[in-house]
C-alpha cells in the first residue's frame, strides 16, 4: 500500500445524516489513498457495521482502511489503525495486528515522539496540527520547518494533519510530507459530488510535487 497522498478522516457529526458512506465513497472515487474511519461514539454495534462498510469500500478502490483509536474493531476487521498518545501501546498494536498492517501514530510537534514511535514500529508518523483547524482547534501547533527536520531524522512516511486545506497541503507536501490527513476541507461539502472534487484536487497535488 502506498504511503503518499491524500488521506481522508472520516467525523461523525460532519457525515451524520446518512453521509458518511457516499461521501467517503466519493473521496475514494477522488483517489484517496488511505481513509480512516474516526468516530468517538461508544455505539459499537454501529461502529462494527460502519467499518465493514468502509472497509469494502476501500477495498472496492484499492485504498487503506484505518481504525482511529481502537485497536480490537482494527484486529477484528483485519485493517489498520491510528493511536494518538493516550490512546495506548503502538508496539502492542504491533503485535497485535502482524508485520503487515499499517500503523500510524499522532507525534504532536515533537521529534522525540516520532523517534519514539518509530522504534515501536509504525507505518507511519504524524505532525500536526500545521493551521487553524475546524475540527480539533486546541491541537498543539506545529511549523513547517518541523517538517524539514523532520525529513532529515525520520526514515518513514511523514502525515501532516490539522486545517490542511487546498490553499495550503502544497506547502506541507514541497517540505516533504508524503500525506495530507483532512477532515472539514475535504468532507464539509454540500454534495458528493463536491467531495470528489475536492479529492482530485487534493491528490493532484502529489503528482506536481
Ligand atoms: C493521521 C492522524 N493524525 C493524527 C490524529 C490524531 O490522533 P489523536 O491525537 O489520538 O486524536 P483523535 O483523532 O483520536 O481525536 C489522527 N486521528 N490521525
Ligand atoms: C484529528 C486531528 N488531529 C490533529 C493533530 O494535530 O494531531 S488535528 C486534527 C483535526 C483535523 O481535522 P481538520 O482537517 O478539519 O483540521
Ligand atoms: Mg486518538
Amino acid at each position: 500500500m502506498k504511503l503518499r497522498g491524500l488521506y481522508a478522516i472520516t467525523d461523525s457529526q460532519l457525515l451524520a445524516g446518512g453521509k458518511l458512506l457516499p461521501y467517503a465513497e466519493a473521496a475514494l472515487k477522488g483517489g484517496a489513498s488511505l481513509l480512516q474511519y474516526r468516530d468517538k461514539s461508544s455505539d459499537e454495534a454501529r461502529r462494527l457495521r460502519q467499518a465493514e462498510a468502509l472497509r469494502e469500500l476501500c477495498n472496492r478502490y484499492g485504498a487503506g482502511l484505518i481504525i482511529n483509536d481502537d485497536a480490537e474493531l482494527a484486529a477484528r476487521l483485519g485493517v489498520g489503525l491510528h493511536l494518538g498518545q493516550s490512546d495506548g501501546s503502538l508496539s502492542a498494536a504491533r503485535a497485535l495486528l502482524g508485520r503487515q498492517a499499517i500503523i500510524g501514530g499522532t507525534c504532536h510537534a515533537q521529534l522525540e515522539l516520532a523517534e519514539a514511535a518509530t522504534k515501536e514500529g509504525v507505518s507511519y508518523v504524524a505532525f500536526g496540527r500545521f493551521f487553524d483547524s475546524h475540527t480539533k482547534p486546541g491541537a498543539p501547533g506545529a511549523t513547517l520547518e518541523l517538517l524539514d527536520q523532520a525529513k532529515r531524522r525520520i526514515n518513514l512516511p511523514i502525515v501532516a494533519i490539522g486545517g490542511v486545506t487546498l490553499d495550503n497541503a502544497a506547502l506541507l507536501i514541497a517540505r516533504g510530507a508524503s500525506m495530507v490527513a483532512v477532515i472539514h476541507a475535504l468532507f464539509g461539502a454540500d454534495s458528493a459530488a463536491e467531495v470528489e472534487r475536492r479529492a482530485r484536487a487534493f491528490s493532484a497535488l502529489f503528482a506536481t510535487n
